[in-house]
């Protein structure tokens, strides 16, 4: 038999779980860099044999200045299981706004490549373990074809493809709408005012070339795509980048990593294009960010400005699920560590040395960017040299601020401010001789800045906010024979990993900072010791390797996991078979879900959900033929189940259910319940009592009585205080007022149908006086998964391996008989069964339904449901993952699908 169902249970023991498959893929590496670190000791020509591909592997860049990829090799099969991990490298393109070398043009065809600057370069010059590409912007203009191909040539020695992008394009994608919207908007430094930008640099205009900028981004890649690579897109600058790869390509491994901090959802909604740019980065497989609290703040955002689901996994919409989580970044620390023991680096030591003898030394090295708090850390030392005058001459701050984004007015501003700052405390405290304040405005070699990360006493990190910082890593791991100190922002995500031993600071707090250089100038060597041994063995085992590593490997899982979800997409309803069974038959049940199955489609995008909204959904016209044709065959009956429908159907011969099947009617008559007359209703003051203390506490919230339940519902409240006030209520009733009373609770976004599905149909196989049993149901619908059991209802016995939790909730006066592939209902009619309690619930929707339980039965023995399983036809409506036997993609479909019904009597 067809179904879902059935392949979920067969592959339950046997499938590991998302954290067993990725131990095993750590193990992995753990054991394939054993055999390389094994293999770097033996003789060459065993290595060969060993493992020829590794010495033809292409370098990347060279140890001097860049970095090679040596190792073994990774991939995965379609169930995730490791093929060969010795035979060929896992192909990763690595897409980011800038490659590792910015080209410089010296003549037509000529170009030279420098390293370029940044934590970005750094961690990703760390990733070894691939088989590399890098696409992106090589930060020149190049309008000509001679200098392009040029340019490609050079870049492709390095493993490196360029992207090229126009001057306009430029100002208005990087420097305009990445380094002066985005860039301060992650930063928490806010927006600039449209009226400064001039009308051509209008946020619009900005964003219409970040959108340009990521097509052109895409091209690239898909042009140097080859089936199974990694596409791992990186950063602010190309948020729009996986939806751009996915609409090409829906099966392509799409990864997004954030290099800066990800705001408080509050920051992030005053974003104009805030939905666009989250939809977009949820098209990847796998989001990352560096620290778990940015990771929060995004699926926070995901929560409160698209209105969907997060769980511990990621971002659920329609069944896709994005898994999100954090991946904090590393360096190659073996580079920096081995680095020190270069001459050239060993001389730069000894000058540096010589250079400031008898003072304790500094040091700041930092992009000149606002975020990086310049003038906050060169206030503090003026203030500690005000308030230490014994200092004055016995200390020297070193700050290299390298230039960066020098087209961005706001970068140019800072430049004067820091200079002018700089000049005031060097002429009062400078003497003839010697200053107590070295800016450089450029930047440094490698060898230079290992050199001077060595020799200095203290390095002062006092970024605003700052996604990682490498700098300080850098510094801990040039550090091992000194032992300097770290003083490092609490604002930077390196504070996550390295807190434990830096000295942390609030960096607005200029007097903090001041007295923490005073404790860090006067710490003692064990204490020196134990700080700097606490972070350096952080440093040297959470490496850039590892990172990736770690990133590449979950987003592989994560393409398994998807692959196997996607095998919980029921197939589509064979709409012939199901006429054919339907034309055979004599005593019909056609089941049909109202919303987004009758109904237009309903644009869900956004905000809208969360303001009242008057609008009613209404029958598709299209539908209207078909409908009352099928209704009027006296063969069939058909049952709508909709808590919105009211309004649409008083002129068709059809059953309507409403408020969790508590009220039935056919609709040329009066609503009647479900339930019982003689009900005890006594629960209802003092339930409603608390529901009103709730609607008053719990702003948007409305509360409403009807005849056998109440309603909370909190469907225009902030989602995540409404569902802890839900939470708070739910709790309070359970232990007071309905501890003893015979209730439901029902949570959802509408009413819950499923539940009710034994009394609707007792009521109307009562109320037709039906004869012959039922050989025929059809049920289709766009119902929430826990409204789904209405699926399984009908289905005839499952296999006993299936799993209690996946079986169907058969209520217990129904009594089923399940010979064969047969279903057959017995009601009893009009005799009251117990009264029932049912007290489970789940936060998941946004209304508290409590009604009534106690449940109507039938007399034994009137055989109801003679239903064999090929007459059976569940049929999600779309909807990406289900329990339905079949799906049909939308409500296009279902008016296809009736209209062929209604032509067959
Ligand atoms: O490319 P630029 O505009 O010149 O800027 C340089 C890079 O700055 C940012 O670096 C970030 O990445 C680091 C590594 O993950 C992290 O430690 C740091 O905190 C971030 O600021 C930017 O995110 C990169 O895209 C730039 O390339
Ligand atoms: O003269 C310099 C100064 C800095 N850096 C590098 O720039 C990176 C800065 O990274 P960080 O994460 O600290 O901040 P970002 O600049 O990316 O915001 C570090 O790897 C430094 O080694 C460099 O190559 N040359």
């Amino acid at each position: 038999m067809p179904g879902n169902l059935y392949n979920i249970c067969s592959n339950l023991p046997a499938t590991p779980t998302r954290l067993e498959r990725l131990l095993r893929d750590r193990e992995l590496r753990k054991y394939s860099k054993c055999l390389n670190d094994c293999e770097a000791e033996l003789p060459s020509s065993t290595q060969d044999c060993f493992s020829p591909d590794l010495e033809s592997s292409t370098c990347w860049f060279n140890d001097e200045e860049l970095l090679e990829p040596v190792s073994a090799s990774r991939s995965l099969n379609d169930d995730g299981e490791r093929l060969d991990f010795r035979a060929s490298k896992q192909r990763l393109l690595v897409v980011a706004n800038r490659l590792p070398v910015s080209a410089v043009r010296h003549g037509e065809d000529s170009w030279q490549l420098e390293m370029s600057v940044g934590g970005l370069v750094t961690a990703l010059l760390g990733v070894k373990e691939f088989d590399t590409r890098w696409i992106g912007w090589a930060g020149v203009n190049v309008p000509d074809e001679i200098g392009q191909k040029a340019l490609a040539k050079a870049l492709d020695e390095k493993r490196c493809i360029p992207v090229f992008l126009d001057e306009e394009v430029v100002h208005q994608y990087y420097n305009g709408y990445c380094n002066n919207i985005l860039w301060p908007l992650f930063h928490y430094i806010g927006l600039p005012q449209e009226d400064r930008l001039a009308t051509t640099r209008s946020f619009q205009s900005q964003f219409d070339a970040y959108k340009k900028a990521n097509q052109l981004f895409a091209d690239v890649v898909n042009e140097h795509y080859e089936e199974g690579d990694v596409v791992w897109c990186h950063d602010y600058h190309l948020m729009f980048l996986p939806k751009c790869l996915k609409e090409r390509n829906s099966k392509m491994k799409v990864g997004w990593f954030l290099h800066t901090p990800f705001p408080s959802s509050e920051i992030h909604r005053m974003l104009p294009s805030r939905l666009e740019l989250l939809r977009s980065v949820l098209a990847a497989d796998l989001v990352g960010f560096h620290t778990y609290d940015y990771a929060r703040h995004f699926v926070s955002a995901c929560t409160r400005i698209l209105g969907l689901e997060g769980t511990p996994e990621g971002v659920e919409d329609q069944g896709k699920l994005t898994r999100i989580a954090a991946f904090p970044v590393g360096i190659d620390s073996e580079r920096f560590i081995k680095a020190l023991e270069l001459p050239e680096v060993q001389d730069h030591m000894k000058v540096l040395k010589q250079r400031f003898a008898g003072r304790k030394v500094m040091l700041g090295v930092d992009r000149l960017d606002m975020i990086k708090g310049i003038p906050q850390k060169i206030l503090a030392f003026e203030k500690f040299l005000e308030e230490n005058p014994n200092w004055r001459n016995k200390v020297v701050l070193l700050q290299i601020a390298v230039p960066t984004r020098t087209d961005v007015p706001e970068y140019q501003k800072l430049t004067s401010q820091v200079h002018e700052i700089v000049g005031r405390i060097n002429g009062r405290f400078g003497s003839l001789t010697a200053v107590p304040i070295h800016h450089l405005d450029r930047s440094l070699d490698f060898h230079e800045l290992c050199a001077l990360y060595a020799v200095t006493d203290v390095a002062l990190v006092t970024s605003l906010r700052d996604g990682m910082n490498l700098v300080s890593y850098e510094y801990v791991a040039c550090q091992e024979s000194k032992k300097g100190v770290l003083i490092l922002s609490e604002f930077a995500g390196a504070a996550q990993s390295l807190g434990a031993g830096a000295i942390l600071v609030n960096p607005w707090n200029v007097t903090e900072v001041a007295s923490s250089i005073g404790y860090a100038l006067n710490m003692p060597a064990d204490e020196r010791e134990k700080r700097h041994h606490h972070n350096f063995k952080h440093v040297i085992s959470h490496t850039a390797q590892e990172w990736a590593a770690t990133f590449v490997s979950e987003l592989n899982v994560t393409i398994v996991e998807a692959q196997l979800r996607t095998r919980q997409i029921p197939p589509p309803l064979p709409i012939e078979v199901a006429v054919d069974r339907y034309s055979c038959s004599n005593n019909r049940l056609l089941i049909l879900g109202f919303n987004a199955t009758l109904t237009e489609p309903v644009d869900t995008l956004g905000r809208k959900d969360s303001q009242i909204n008057e609008w009613e959904p209404k029958l598709r016209p299209d539908l209207q033929e078909p409908l009352r044709k099928l209704c009027d065959d006296p063969k069939t009956t058909v049952l709508i189940l909709s808590g919105s429908a009211r309004n649409n159907f008083s002129d068709y011969n059809l059953w309507l259910a409403a408020e969790n099947g508590m009220f039935l009617r056919v609709t040329t008559g009066d609503w009647m319940t479900t339930m019982p007359e003689n009900l005890s209703m006594e629960w209802v003051d003092s339930v409603k009592n608390v529901f009103e203390y709730f609607t008053d506490r719990t702003p948007r919230s409305q509360f409403e009585v009807r005849e056998t339940s109440l309603i909370w519902n909190y469907k225009y409240s902030d989602v995540e205080f409404g569902r802890l006030q839900a939470r708070d209520l739910l709790q309070h009733l359970w232990t007071g007022p309905i501890s003893n009373a015979s209730l439901d609770v029902v949570q959802g976004r509408r009413s819950v149908e499923g539940a009710a599905i034994d009394r609707i149909l007792g009521e109307i196989v009562h109320n037709k006086g039906m004869k012959e049993p039922i050989d025929y149901v059809l049920c289709i619908g766009h119902f929430l998964t826990k409204d789904e059991d209405i699926y399984t209802f009908f289905e005839p016995e499952l296999p006993s391996e299936v799993p209690a939790s996946v079986r169907p909730q058969v209520p217990t006066q129904v009594r089923t008989s399940t010979a064969g592939s047969r279903a057959a209902l017995l009601l009893k009619q009009n005799s009251m069964s117990a009264v029932e309690q049912n007290k489970s619930y789940s936060i998941d929707g946004d209304t508290l339904h409590l009604m009534v339980t106690d449940r109507i039965s039938f007399q034994e023995g009137s055989s109801v449901l003679d239903l064999q399983a090929n007459d059976y036809f569940s049929c999600s409506v779309a909807r990406k993952r289900s329990n339905s036997r079949y799906r049909l993609q939308s409500s296009d479909e279902v008016v296809t699908l009736l209209r062929e019904l209604a032509d067959h009597r």
